[in-house]
């Protein structure tokens, strides 16, 4: 029996959407006689608040549960991750435009009846692969992906885009993406230099280098198919395209063939470990959010986290 859940909900997330995912989730509790507290994540995010909460600490019957789109659960997951007790679980509730994470391990936005329903009463505890990354002076988290250049770029260039607010009323986040791909392509290519168990590859000239936990990306483009969460490695890929008709037949592979990455100007790994140095500052993104971070030495590795299911 679960004695109290403590949410943290974004009700930024999803343009606002998440307050009906907020309202649902205390109906279905109070409907239950389920006791619960509300915090609400503040505009800095979740992380250190997270970290607070896990340090009470919790009881083995309280339930932590996130509501909010995968930006605040991988703030969740970095809070949980460094505070005194790491291997506090997680429940989430997907309320993000992308919930790419969710659409991972098979759980349905505007279905938290059916979720709530088996953690009250059903419980249980799942360890999940996330990846961490490594720099001299940081370490950070991620449950979905790890991006240098293309994606990054688009994130970038999508932050300030009004049309973010107009494609999420749609619910077509998916296409916000497409729509500045091309803007992010004619940003500078870059080089890195790649070190997978003691062999050192050099790419120049790439305009994407990404570290997948779970296949999708922005929204449910299925960009690292092989990806799996349930694996103890990550999916890396490095791709090279010269021509605007490369990006084409590369985007077109994502999303009609779905194999890009048998195309031979992308390189793929999947990997326990990988040492990336990046040769042009690029900008970075984590599970969807820009890394404010100028490190170009980078150690990336396996971790867990636990979920509560
Ligand atoms: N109180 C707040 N005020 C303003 N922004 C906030 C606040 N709390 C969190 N945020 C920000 O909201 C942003 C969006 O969060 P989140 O990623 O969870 O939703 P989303 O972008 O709609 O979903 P997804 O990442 O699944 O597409 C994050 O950058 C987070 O830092």
């Amino acid at each position: 029996m679960v004695a109290k859940f403590f949410i943290v909900v974004n009700l930024h997330a999803a343009s606002g959407h998440a307050k009906n995912c907020l309202q649902r989730t205390t109906k279905y509790l109070k409907q239950h006689q389920q006791s619960f507290e509300i915090f609400s994540t503040p505009d800095q995010g979740a992380k250190n608040l997270i970290k607070n909460i896990v340090n009470r600490p919790l009881k083995e019957n309280q339930i932590l549960l996130i509501i909010g789109g995968d930006g605040t659960l991988n703030q969740a997951v970095n809070g949980v991750q460094t505070s005194n007790y790491p291997t506090t679980p997680l429940a989430y509730l997907p309320a993000g435009s992308g919930n790419d994470f969710a659409r991972a391990i098979n759980l349905r936005a505007h279905h938290e009846n059916q979720i709530l329903n088996h953690l009250c009463h059903h419980p249980t505890i799942r360890t999940i692969n996330i990846g961490q990354i490594n720099t001299p002076t940081q370490t950070n988290y991620f449950v979905n992906n790890f991006g240098i250049g293309f994606d990054a770029n688009i994130i970038q260039l999508t932050l300030n885009s009004s049309w973010k607010k107009r494609f999420n009323k749609l619910h077509l986040s998916k296409l916000i993406y497409v729509s500045q791909a091309f803007k992010a392509f004619t940003q500078p290519k870059f080089s890195v230099q790649i070190t997978i168990n003691d062999k050192t590859f050099d790419f120049n000239n790439i305009f994407l280098c990404v570290l997948a936990n779970q296949p999708y990306f922005g929204g449910g483009v299925p960009l690292i198919p092989p990806a799996n969460l349930a694996q103890n490695s990550l999916d890396l890929a490095v791709a090279k395209a010269d021509h605007w008709k490369d990006l084409w037949k590369l985007i077109a592979q994502v999303f009609i063939t779905k194999n890009h990455l048998q195309n031979p100007a992308v390189h793929y790994y999947s990997v326990q470990k990988a040492q990336i140095k990046i040769l042009n500052s690029q900008f970075t993104q984590i599970d969807g959010e820009l890394l404010n971070s100028e490190q170009l030495s980078l150690t990336i590795t396996c971790a867990t986290q636990q979920f509560w299911f």
